[in-house]
Formats: C-alpha cells, structure tokens, sequence
C-alpha cells in the first residue's frame, strides 16, 4: 500500500512522501520489518523516540511521532502530528480497510466483557454471523481465542477486525476500557453504536481524578460515534445522568434502559437461586422473561446488551427471546458446582470494589447459610481498591479469606497486609490453592461460596512470570478432594 492511501497521514507528508511504499504498521520496534511505518510513541514506561534508530534498523522507512519529538539522526523521513496514537490507528485502520458491517463498542466501569458477549449471542440467535472482542478474548462463529488485553492496541485489533470480516462475520460487539479510549486504540473504528454500563473506582493509578477516568470513557460518545448514532445507556447509575448529558450533546441518540430507561423499561425482578423473572416494557409492549443467569447485575447487563441489539436491527421479541437463551460469559458468577448437600461455589471477575459488593450482595438473596468470598488484590494496579475491597468483604460476607491475586512485581505480603488493614476478622491465606480449598472444605448447609477477582484467567502472575493457574480448575478440584474424603469418611 502506499503511504498516500493511508488516513490520518497531514497532507503535507502526503504531498511529499505520498509514493513511499508502505508494508506494515507498528508501535513496537521489535515488530518493525522491512518497509514499515514505526509510530514512536510516549508510553507510561518508555518512549518509542529512544528505538527510533533500532526501527530504521529493522527495516523502518518512515516514522510518525509527534511534534516537538526529539529524534535525533535518522536516516527516513519523519513525519510529526499533534495525535501520533490517533494517526496510528486511522492509518491502522485503512491498511487493514475491511471492517464488520455493524460495529458496536461497550464502556463502563463493569459488564464490559458480559454485555459484549451478550450481545454476540443476541445477535447470533436473530441471525447474524457475530463476534465479540475483549477481555475474554475473540470469540465468532470459528474461534474462541484467549484475550489479554481488553482493547487490543490498534494494530492487532484492525489486522483482526480484518480476518473475522474475511470469516464472514457481520456484526462485532468490542469492550471499549478507559486505556483503550484514552490511547486510541479505538480511533480508526467505524462504529455503528456505543453503550455506557456503569462508573465506579478502578484505574486511579492511571487516571489522575474520577472526572479524568469518565471523560476517557465518554470519548466513545463525544469523539467516536458518528453523529446520530444511537447510545445506549444504563439509566440506574450515579453516573448515568452526565453521561446521558454528554452524549446527547455529542449528537448521539440517546437510547436509556433500566428502571429510568426509556427504550426498555425495567419494571420487576424476581430472583431465584439460578435465574431471574424479568418484566420489560418496550414501546408499550409488555415482555415477561426469565433470565438464565444469577445476579442483579446481570440484567443491567442483558438490557443493555438488547439494547445494542435492537437499535441494530433486531425486533424486541427477538431480543428477548435471546436474553432467555443467554449464556453468562466465562467466570463471571461462573457455577463450578456444588458441594454434596447442594452449596454453590460461584467463579467472579470481581476485581474492583463496585463488582465485588453487586456479587456479594446478588448472591444473599438466595443464601440461607454464610456467604463465604476468597478473594485478594493485583499487584501494579490502582492500590487505593485495596482497603475499599477489604471493607466491603467484611461488611458484605461472612467469612472472608484474603489471599494472593497476580502480585505482579509487589510484595504479595504488603498487598495483603493492605487489605487486612480494612477487614477486621479476615483470615489470611497466601496461596491462592490453599485459601480454595481451605473455603470449599468449610461450606457448610445453605452456604455460598464465591471466589472473585481472576474469573477466566489462566495464569497466576508472579514477578514477570506467568504460572498456570485457574480458579475454576481449583474449585472444581477442591469440591472433588471434599467429596472423596465425605466418601472415604
Ligand atoms: C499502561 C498501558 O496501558 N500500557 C499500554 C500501552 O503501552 P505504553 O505505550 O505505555 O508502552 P511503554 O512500555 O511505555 O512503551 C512506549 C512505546 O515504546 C515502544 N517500545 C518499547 C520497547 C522497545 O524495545 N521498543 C519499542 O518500540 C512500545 O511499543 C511503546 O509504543 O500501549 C501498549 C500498546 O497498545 C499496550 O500493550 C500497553 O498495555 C499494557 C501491556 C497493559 O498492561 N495495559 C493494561 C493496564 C490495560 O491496557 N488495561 C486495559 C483495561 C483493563 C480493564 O478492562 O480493566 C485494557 O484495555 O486491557
Ligand atoms: N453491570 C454491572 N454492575 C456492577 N458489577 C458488574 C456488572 N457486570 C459485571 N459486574 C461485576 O464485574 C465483574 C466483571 O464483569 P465483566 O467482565 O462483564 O466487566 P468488565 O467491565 O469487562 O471488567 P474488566 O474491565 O475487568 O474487563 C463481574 O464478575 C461482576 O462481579
Ligand atoms: N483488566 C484488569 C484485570 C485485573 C484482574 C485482576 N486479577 C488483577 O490482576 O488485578 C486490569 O488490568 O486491571
Ligand atoms: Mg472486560
């Protein structure tokens, strides 16, 4: 491809490079091949500027960086932009050229990965060759990928955007995290809708304040979705009302669901252990539904998921039909099992306060006995979730178990000790396999166990080391080992 065919480049440098010959994109030298484009960006740990030269090594004919970037002798052409992250992804975005027909993106503090998924399988129930892309990785009609990152940098995320198109999958659902917008790794997009869940504390190591961390999110609606396309908010939330405001004023169309909502209004909830009766009301309409899944949470999500449904063309009925068929999305109050006389051992990503009370709280209902959460804190990660987490296991469950949650390159000891702080009555176990099975030996009649904050993730992350580790295979093995001794007793 030449450069001149690739957006975001300043005319300029289209004017006077526009026939260079372009092979590939990246913002990492150690992928540059030979006639690259290199985008030498300011991260939070390096400066791409400083492997400028080991770029134009490795095969780099042009680099993009931005203006006032100090880079020293290179031997090609250096082109400056005010947004060099920005630049990358619309260039990122043209190079790669195919998108899904129907692109839609999800943001909020939590339900990200469950709405996502979500609405993949709404979308597949009605019809259409669907996929979604986040923290649980890819999954479409022919792939079930494990993710690391919840937005994919922009480069990996066209170049994938590309091969689902290829698969011939039309419609794609993406988690939109505060990072990705604030980075840009969303810019090149062509979105067809957003959606907002909700806000709470996570990233404040990132995000200088509140206010910071919600306008990276509300750049989905205020920079990226092309005006008069639809939004769909959740209306229950303490943050709803600005971000209702700020869409509305970006152009968008504002679609609000929940017991505020407008487009689906949520009228009663009825728990059961495993499921929820659910009334709706849309346009007048009145649905009845029952929701496969546990936890209040749960609905906000399914309704915002509808949401994105409906405003891309799937009928109401239909939509509804799928949020009774819906799968919950991997380890996310994810059933392991039970213990003989029937108490469940739940799986939850819940890895900040807010998620950590709405599980604690969703599973009372049907506890008759003690709730029971194992749970600890990530190591290089907003330190400020630490004593709040503790805080709410003591006042939410009755036993709390505070163990270790990928260290990262702290001290596991102070992690922990952080959160003890704020939990009189914890017990402390560090390793994450003994702390499973030490709860899952103590369930007792009417107890419920959950044990949050890894859901899905197959590795425990120990300094730079990643070592297989999965609570559901822990859980799974501690209901076993408890079985047998029952058994043996
Ligand atoms: C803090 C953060 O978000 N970092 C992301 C960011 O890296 P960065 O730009 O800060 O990178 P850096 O290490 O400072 O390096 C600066 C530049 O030098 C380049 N470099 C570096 C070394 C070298 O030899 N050559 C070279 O060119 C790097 O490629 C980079 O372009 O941009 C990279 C490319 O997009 C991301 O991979 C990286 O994610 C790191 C791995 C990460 O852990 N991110 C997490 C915090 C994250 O993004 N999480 C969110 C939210 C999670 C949630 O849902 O709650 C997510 O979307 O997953
Ligand atoms: N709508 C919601 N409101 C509050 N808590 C929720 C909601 N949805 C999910 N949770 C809690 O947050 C956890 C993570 O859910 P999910 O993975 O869907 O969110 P996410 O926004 O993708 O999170 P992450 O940013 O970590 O990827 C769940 O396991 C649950 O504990
Ligand atoms: N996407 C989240 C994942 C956190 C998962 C939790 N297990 C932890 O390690 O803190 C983050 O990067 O903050
Ligand atoms: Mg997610």
């Amino acid at each position: 491809m030449k450069l001149k065919d690739l957006n975001g480049i300043p005319a300029l440098a289209i004017s006077e490079l526009g026939e260079k010959t372009i092979r590939g994109l990246t913002s990492d030298s150690r992928q540059v091949e030979r006639g690259f484009l290199f985008a030498a960006l300011k991260g939070s740990k390096a400066d791409g500027v400083a492997y400028a030269a080991d770029a134009v090594a490795r095969g780099a004919v042009v680099i993009v960086t931005s203006r006032g970037a100090k880079l020293g002798n290179v031997s090609v052409p250096i082109i400056y932009v005010d947004d060099p992250r920005r630049t990358l992804a619309l260039a990122a975005a043209s190079f790669y050229k195919l998108q899904p027909d129907v692109m839609v993106a999800i943001t909020g503090t939590s339900g990200k990965t469950s709405v996502a998924s979500f609405t993949r399988q709404i979308w597949a129930q009605a019809g259409f060759a669907s996929a979604s892309i986040g923290t649980t990785g890819v999954v479409s009609p022919k792939r079930d990928d494990y993710g690391s990152l919840t937005t994919p940098d922009p480069v990996e995320l066209h170049k994938l955007l590309r091969e689902l198109v290829e698969e011939g999958v039309t419609h794609a659902a993406m988690e939109a995290s505060s990072h990705g917008l604030d980075q840009r790794r969303l810019d090149g997009v062509r979105l067809f809708a957003g959606a907002f869940t909700n806000l709470g504390h996570d990233h404040m190591d990132y995000h200088a304040t509140v206010e910071e961390y919600h306008a990276a999110k509300l750049r989905l609606f205020t920079e990226l979705l092309p005006k008069g396309a639809p939004a769909i908010i959740f209306a229950d939330d303490p943050f709803s009302k600005p971000t209702i405001a700020a869409a509305e004023q970006a152009g968008c169309t504002v679609l609000t669901v929940g017991r505020k909502g407008d487009f689906i209004t949520l009228k009663r909830v009825e728990h059961e252990r495993f499921r929820q009766h659910v009334e709706v009301h849309i346009a007048g309409e009145i649905f009845e539904i029952t929701l496969p899944l546990a936890g209040d949470f749960q609905v906000a999500n399914g309704l915002v998921a509808a949401g994105l449904a409906m405003a891309s063309g799937v009928p109401a009925a239909a939509a509804m039909r799928g949020l009774e068929r819906l799968k919950g999305a991997p380890g996310r109050l994810d059933l392991v099992g039970a213990t003989e006389d029937g108490a469940p051992a739940y799986v939850d990503y819940a890895h900040k306060p807010d998620a950590l009370e709405n599980v604690l709280t969703s599973v009372r209902p049907f506890t008759t006995g003690r709730v029971i959460v194992v749970f600890g804190c990530g190591g290089d990660r907003d330190k400020g979730k630490r004593p709040m987490m503790g805080e709410i296991a003591t006042r939410l469950a009755d036993v709390v178990i505070v163990t270790d949650d990928n260290p990262r390159s702290e001290v596991p000891a102070t992690i922990r000790s952080e959160i003890l702080a704020a939990a009189p009555g914890a017990r402390e176990i560090a390793d994450r396999r003994e702390a499973i099975q030490e709860a899952v030996a103590m369930m007792k009649t009417g107890d419920t166990l959950i044990v949050a904050g890894k859901g899905h993730e197959e590795g425990q992350t120990i300094g730079d080391v990643v070592l297989p580790f999965s609570d559901h295979v822990e859980v799974a093995q501690a209901l076993k080992d408890r079985l047998a001794r029952e058994k043996g007793a």
